[in-house]
């Protein structure tokens, strides 16, 4: 069971809602993931009119816990501004802050994604920031109040999977809050080793969203999300320079 803050989760894999081709893909592909979390960027939602047409409509919202996004914002008031938005609108009080540095690379700003992350935990949301693999930053967002920290895999979008395993697994360790693994994964192995490594769960979008067969892609990412933390749970053993018989001669009757 996943706890983030007041809301608990069965499943630890949370999915990004753009790019699909078609709504139908995106309904599809978020049924057979058996998600619990949608997210998507409140920017894209008309909360003006909530009966226009919108790109979530042919979703069952009520079966799942949304947790709005602030992308688009580059700046602390801009992203404070779209969580207020959110919540104002009823959308939820979780909230994953992206507060994004540059258009080329789409990396977090640490100093804004802090300061956005104190703002609205003083004012009752539930954080989710999304940050870089910093593990400095890290133990800066937990201490500012986020309920759970978003590192990134690898730039949003790159399907690029993992690049600094070694600093996430840091960030896992020491965080007393969940760690949800955002961005940048390219295909299950990269889910698998993010399980693996420990985190509590993955967001990802873009590797179901572009895939050849999105539907495929989201039920292929639901197990290895259960593969990974099956695994994690396990314990795998220890790596060897040199081999070890799996069946030893030594203590077989004669
Ligand atoms: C949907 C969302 O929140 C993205 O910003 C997220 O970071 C996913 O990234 P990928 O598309 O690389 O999976």
């Amino acid at each position: 069971m996943l706890k983030i803050g007041k809301y608990q989760f069965q499943s630890r894999l949370f999915l990004g809602t753009g790019k699909f081709s078609s709504l139908d893909i995106q309904k599809q592909a978020v049924d057979v993931s058996e998600t619990e979390v949608l997210t998507f960027a409140v920017r894209r939602m008309n909360l003006v009119d909530p009966d226009q047409p919108n790109f979530l409509e042919k979703l069952d919202l009520k079966r799942y816990k949304l947790l709005p996004n602030t992308a688009g914002a580059t700046t602390v008031e801009e992203a404070v501004r779209i969580a207020r938005l959110a919540k104002a609108s009823g959308l939820c009080d979780m909230i994953k802050v992206e507060v994004i540095a540059d258009t080329k690379t789409l990396l977090p700003d640490p100093l804004a994604t802090l300061e956005t992350t104190k703002l609205l935990v003083e004012e009752g949301f539930t954080v989710l920031p999304y940050t870089s693999d910093d593990p400095v930053l890290a133990r800066k967002l937990v201490e500012a109040g986020a309920h759970a920290i978003m590192p990134g895999g690898a730039p949003i979008g790159s399907g690029l999977g993992l690049l600094n395993p070694r600093y996430l697994e840091i960030i896992i360790d020491e965080s007393p809050v969940p760690v949800i693994i955002d961005a940048g994964i390219g295909s299950p192995q990269d889910v698998v080793q993010a399980m693996e490594l420990g985190a509590d769960g993955v967001l990802l979008n873009t590797a179901v969203s572009g895939a050849k067969d999105p539907v495929k892609m989201a039920e292929a990412m639901k197990w290895a999300i259960i593969a990974g933390r099956l695994g994690y749970e396990a314990g795998r053993i220890p790596k060897k320079r040199y081999a070890t018989a799996s069946s030893p001669l030594e203590g077989m009757l004669e």
